[in-house]
């Protein structure tokens, strides 16, 4: 038989119900039994509605719930739980304590969080586990098997999710201090994950889902001996229970030669992100092996409705060689990265609704594939021909078909990818322009949006403001930054991005092609979730964007004033995108869009323009030989977008994340006159990759860390910069902080940025 199933459900809830119990926890206003309480019934919730949606008996995912991590349940779960934590009260205050961190100075109890990294390409964040080298595992915890008893109690036989053991190591690093490779700790591991195994069986799981992801990195051969001993050690642990290995987010490819020769009773393959792959794995699986294939054809990354037809045929094929039983129809991934419903998305534009599946609605159609190869088309033939309909309508809809748009990137040119001189004589021409002192200094665009900021924003949506008033408020709070950044001693302002609610939501909303959801929040990390925008249609851009406020704020002063724009890959890459074209023209478009609104910033006296990309380097691919398609087609659209204008404007642009050897190469392609980095974590070493690399244009590696409301000292960032100056010629080092100033108080950002100024002061005296 033919089998629905799934990898994970969204935890996070129809109405963000988790963020809420959890953070009224965390203030107090819930104690721990109405917090247990109400993450039980929300899981009964969604393991019913599993079930009634389709989703086979055995197949329903349970463990997939979270109160912060699964990546961060698995460390309680094994006890793999860093010292300084281990005099807290366990589970709750530890396990949120490792996510968190915890201060009672009452009770002398001062704990930093574990370190967070996103999750492979997406924008989850998991809680990096830290091994000792001595490191013991013991099953500390029973999450997976009272939460599996739990659901069978409902009447729903559940298939525990539990992240597979080479994955949780590999994504692992050995705790500062130590230099091992975790993998060698696998057979220390082991009999811990065996104990949960014969537990789960004793309590009458039928399945288990380990989730290896790390199967779409490329993986030394080492590996295949790693794979093979700690899965026939978990298979004779309990014999009666069916392993699922899950990998998903990118291809399996050669890693596939560790897995044929496991004793699995099925393997999830991402047929979304890796559709050529069908084909090898079908004749290997049939020729080599005996397991089931879970087949991913729903994509659980994007909110498109399927094509079912094409779906449907894909799962035939498979049925087709290895039989009915040996065929199980899933999401791409768990649909922890999707929203959860479309039920809420009353105000979108019914025509572009109809073209989304959110989590509940790709529940069912991954039924309606299961059905209709079990029983035949005609089973399903309703829901068929409208899946189709939309398909088509949405292929053709002219909301999405802009010729204007694809006319204007047909046009583009190779002199559109370049700026008129090479970076010395515009760094010249600039420089006569601008009159900067030595390390001149400047921000990374945002200052403290306090909770005003965010109530006019409010009230101009609810229509409480007029749009008169709305521009009163934020040209008031221009003024008071400009006159602070004069005060505090910057030389190149900005306006402060008073009047952005998010740095890709505000450019969405004065872009066409873009639509926004009113619930589509997916977890982020811990508590916190984003709405990322949609977007579906050509992009283009009807009217200048930030063109008026950086126009008025240059009015109110002589120092030159800084546009501020986010770029066309940071665009994309925090968006939900179109499946209909590809990635990377979706980005030029919006290349073009940003490129339009730099020549009219320059037009409008705008004489530095900043273009964001601090997503860049998350949107590397998996694996390695996939890298220089994207960052080749990743730097032209920032070229692309940055370099109509004349010499004498200053491109900046800013990234904010340390780890750059791995895109050297491509930060100096996109020749910005100026580069503002991240460099409060790994100061040196990612200094002196500027170095050894040769980079050659301006840069300003942050000065101080924006993420903690601490008041660095002068002392402190004078001893910086001059680490600085050891790897980078003087002439074209920039001072500034590390990123955006929105999340911090104004009382700080001053101390900081006085002391900050100061510094660079002192040093032109010396070395004038
Ligand atoms: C995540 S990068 C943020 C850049 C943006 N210009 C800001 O200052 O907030
Ligand atoms: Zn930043």
């Amino acid at each position: 038989m033919v089998t629905a199933s799934n990898l994970g459900f969204p935890r996070i809830g129809g109405n963000r119900e988790l963020k809420k119990l959890v953070e009224n926890y965390w203030n107090g206003k819930l104690d721990e039994k109405a917090l247990l309480t109400g993450a039980k019934n929300l899981r009964a919730e969604h393991w019913k509605l599993q079930a009634e949606a389709g989703i086979a008996q055995g197949h329903i995912p349970s463990n997939d719930f979270s109160f912060y991590d699964q990546v961060l349940d698995h460390l309680l779960l094994f006890g793999v739980i860093p010292a300084r934590y281990a005099n807290l009260q366990f589970p709750l205050e530890t396990y949120f304590a490792m996510g968190r961190g915890l201060q009672k100075p009452e009770q002398g109890i001062d704990v930093p969080a574990m370190e967070m990294k996103k999750w492979f390409d997406t924008n989850y964040h998991f809680i990096v586990p830290k091994f000792e080298a001595n490191q013991e595992f013991t099953l500390r915890s029973t999450k997976p098997i009272d939460e599996y008893k739990e659901a069978k109690a409902l009447g729903i036989q559940t298939r525990p999710v539990i992240l597979g053991p080479i994955s949780l190591l590999h994504l692992g690093k050995a705790a500062k201090g130590a230099s091992f490779d975790p993998i060698t700790l696998l057979d220390k591991l082991l009999p811990a994950y065996a104990s949960l195994l014969t537990q789960l069986a004793e309590a009458g799981a039928e399945w288990v889902q380990f989730d290896e992801p790390v199967l779409s990195f490329d993986l030394p051969l080492a590996y295949k001996a790693y794979y093979a001993k700690a899965y026939q050690y978990l298979a004779s642990a309990a014999p009666g229970l069916k392993i699922l290995l899950a990998n998903y987010f990118g291809r399996i490819g050669s890693n596939l030669d560790f897995i044929t020769p496991l004793p699995i009773a099925a393997l999830h393959v991402d047929l979304v992100r890796a559709p050529e792959e069908l084909d090898i794995v079908l004749q290997t699986v049939s020729n080599s092996a005996q397991f089931a294939l879970s087949l991913g054809v729903i994509n659980g990354r994007n909110i498109w409705k399927a094509d079912l037809d094409a779906a449907i045929a894909k799962v035939n094929k498979v049925a087709g060689v290895l039989g009915n039983d040996r065929v199980f129809v899933a999401p791409s991934c768990s649909l922890l990265h999707t929203p959860h419903s479309l039920t809420a998305e009353v105000k979108m534009k019914s025509e572009i609704r109809d073209w989304l599946a959110f989590s509940v609605e790709k529940l069912h159609e991954i039924v309606a594939i299961a059905k209709a190869v079990r029983e035949g088309e005609a089973s399903v033939a309703d829901t068929l021909a409208a899946n189709r309909q939309s398909i088509q309508n949405r292929r053709t809809s002219n909301l999405i078909h802009n010729p204007a748009v694809k006319a204007a990137l047909a046009a583009v040119t190779e002199d559109m990818f370049r700026r008129k001189s090479p970076f010395p004589k515009r760094y010249a021409d600039q420089q006569t322009k601008l009159q900067l002192p030595a390390f001149p200094t400047t921000t990374v665009g945002s200052f403290p949006q306090t909770k005003e900021v965010r109530v006019a924003r409010q009230k101009l949506k609810k229509g409480e403001y007029t749009a008169e008033e709305y521009d009163a408020f934020i040209k008031k709070e221009i003024d008071s930054c400009i006159k602070f950044q004069e005060e505090v001693g910057l030389d190149v302002l900005v306006h402060g991005e008073f009047e952005r609610n998010d740095m890709v939501e505000y450019f969405g909303e004065c872009l066409q092609g873009y639509v926004f959801s009113q619930n589509g929040w997916v977890q982020s990390y811990g508590s916190r979730c984003v709405k990322p925008p949609i977007i579906y249609g050509d992009v283009s851009r009807p009217n200048p964007m930030t063109v008026y406020w950086s126009q008025y704020a240059q009015t109110k002063t002589k120092l030159p004033m800084k546009g501020m724009l986010t770029g066309p890959v940071t665009c994309l890459q925090w968006s939900f995108v179109r499946d209909d074209q590809p990635r990377k023209d979706t980005t030029f478009q919006l290349a073009l869009a940003i490129r339009q609104e730099v020549v009219d910033l320059e037009k409008a006296g705008i004489p530095v323009i900043q273009i964001d990309e601090p997503a860049i380097r998350e949107g590397l691919p998996l694996r390695h030989s996939d890298w220089a398609p994207y960052l080749d087609w990743a730097a032209k659209a920032f070229l692309l977008s940055s370099t109509g204008v004349e010499d004498s404007t200053q491109i900046h642009t800013h990234m904010c994340y340390s780890d750059f050897n791995d895109i050297f190469p491509t930060i100096q392609a996109l020749d910005a006159d100026v580069i503002t980095i991240e460099n409060s974590k790994s100061d040196l070493k990612l200094l002196s990759a500027f170095e050894s690399y040769g980079y050659t244009n301006g840069i300003g590696p942050g000065l101080y860390d924006i993420h903690s409301p601490r008041v660095p000292s002068e002392g402190e960032m004078k001893e910086r910069l001059d680490q600085m100056l050891q790897y980078l010629k003087k002439e074209l080092v920039w001072v500034n902080p590390d990123c955006g100033l929105k999340t911090r108080g104004w009382k700080e950002t001053e101390e900081a940025l006085k002391n900050m100024c100061e510094v660079a002061k002192a040093k032109r005296v010396k070395s004038a």
